[in-house]
């Protein structure tokens, strides 16, 4: 898997991973998050300072998660265990509720929600964390047409705050959108 691929995801650019289903975007991106470790070859220079991963996973629904306090997770590893969320953290993670067009379905329970509806909050979990690299797997999957063009501006946003995006995509639009694509075969 990924055998001979030598890629950069330089910060500042949006980086498309695109390529057919089992081409092993979803492995580059767990390689990239330190989630597997690379059996040959390795990943260098992406990992200090901290790393938001949004998975194609979906949360359990037996846990009893409103939006918010899903989007208040992303604010946890900035802060002591012990230590209250401020001010400053509830306002982040309001700007991304804004941002993934939800704040009016915070208080909804994850599991009554639809899947694009879901598929924005993990979105906003991620951007919530303000991590220096921001990888997400089909941030637009099952996400309408409006709703996306949220998603896509707000990686470009991200991007041009400096941050490493790398994402995994089908959606020739969000393919579009991108600095740069990186192509598996
Ligand atoms: N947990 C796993 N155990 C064993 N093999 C796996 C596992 N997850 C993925 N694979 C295999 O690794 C290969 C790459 O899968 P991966 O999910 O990275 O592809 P992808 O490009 O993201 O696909 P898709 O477009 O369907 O999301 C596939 O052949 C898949 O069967």
């Amino acid at each position: 898997m990924l055998d001979g691929l030598d890629a950069t995801f330089p910060a500042g650019d949006v980086t498309a991973l695109t390529g057919p289903n089992g081409s092993g975007k979803s492995t580059l991106l767990d390689a990239l998050a330190g989630v597997v470790t690379p059996v040959g070859g390795g990943v260098s220079g992406l990992l200090s300072g901290g790393v938001a991963y949004v998975t194609q996973a979906v949360p359990p629904s037996a846990l009893p998660l409103t939006v918010r306090s899903t989007v208040v997770m992303g604010r946890w590893r900035a802060r002591p265990w012990w230590r209250p969320l401020g001010r400053a953290d509830h306002a982040v993670v309001d700007a991304q509720l804004d941002r993934m067009g939800i704040a009016d379905l915070a208080d909804r329970p994850l599991d009554e929600l639809s899947g694009g509806q879901r598929q924005r909050t993990l979105v906003a979990l991620g951007l919530a964390q303000r991590a220096p690299v921001l990888l997400v797997d089909e941030p637009t999957a099952g996400v309408d047409a409006g709703s996306a063009a949220l998603v896509t501006a707000a990686l470009a946003a991200e991007a041009a705050a400096g941050v490493v995006v790398v994402h995994a995509a089908h959606d020739p639009v969000a393919i579009a959108a991108s600095d740069r694509v990186v192509a598996l075969a």
